[in-house]
């Protein structure tokens, strides 16, 4: 049996966390990049003297862990520093993707990476076999989105800004799962796709 790999990606809060919670309860390995970028900003993490060094005290917090809010402001609508950022978290992403990859039980048929910047930054989209795009209306991602702490209209402009509109990444699509309605639609949306990828994991392991 050889091991596919999904690309699961869409824009900020259009429902990647969810869809991947509904593929883990079939039994679906999930690696997930935001999880991994997560651990990569605490205090530990091989990033954070980088992060130190190119932005500054302030991008550090008192524990030692990336400051998160001060960061999300600097990044978002200022591409430059963002490309900075993503220079130093991606490798490491990268390579902490690859080992989850290596570490996956030997029988599993296919498995998820869930990546919100698959087909915007270098080095994902060419890692796995299908990329399933999770999609919903603008106004549907925006009600979303303004439901998180701290989030306001001109920071979410600017996330949405920041990643591809969402007709390109609908055109780069293998799979699609609307996610426009009920959590029950998208489960039955998750336990259709998921019989496709068993049957076609099947067909191609020689
Ligand atoms: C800027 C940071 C500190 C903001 O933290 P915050 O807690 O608000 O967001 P979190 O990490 O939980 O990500 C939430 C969502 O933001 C969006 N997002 C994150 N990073 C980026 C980025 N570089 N470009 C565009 N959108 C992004 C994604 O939709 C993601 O799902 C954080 O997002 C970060 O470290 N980003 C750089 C790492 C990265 O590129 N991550 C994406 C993995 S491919
Ligand atoms: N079909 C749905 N019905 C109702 N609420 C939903 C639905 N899908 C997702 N949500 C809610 O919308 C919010 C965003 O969903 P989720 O966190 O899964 O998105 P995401 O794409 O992983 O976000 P991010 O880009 O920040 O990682 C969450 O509060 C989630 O519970």
């Amino acid at each position: 049996m050889i091991m596919q790999l999904i690309g699961l990606t869409g824009g900020i809060a259009s429902g990647k966390s969810t869809v991947s919670a509904l593929f883990t309860q079939h039994g679906v390995p999930v690696i997930d990049a935001d999880v991994i970028a997560h651990r990569l900003s605490q205090p530990s993490s091989p990033a954070l003297e980088a992060i130190r060094s190119t932005f500054g005290p302030d991008a550090v917090d008192a524990h030692g862990a990336l400051a998160r809010d001060w960061m999300r402001q600097h990044v978002f609508g200022h591409a430059e520093a963002r490309t900075r950022l993503e220079a130093i978290l991606h490798p490491l992403i990268l390579a902490e993707l690859d080992q989850g990859v290596a570490a996956l039980p030997s029988e599993t048929n296919y498995a998820l990476i869930a990546v919100p910047l698959l087909f915007e930054a270098k080095g994902f989209r060419e890692r796995v076999a299908r990329a399933l795009v999770v999609d919903c209306s603008e106004e549907r991602q925006r009600q979303r989105l303004m439901n998180r702490p701290g989030m306001n209209d001109e920071l979410a402009d600017a996330i949405i800004a920041s990643q591809l509109p969402r007709q390109t990444r609908l055109q780069y699509a293998d799979d699609i799962i609307d996610n426009e309605g009920s959590l029950e639609e998208l489960a039955e949306a998750v336990a259709l796709q998921h019989q496709r990828y068993l049957t076609w994991s099947a067909a191609a392991s020689p």
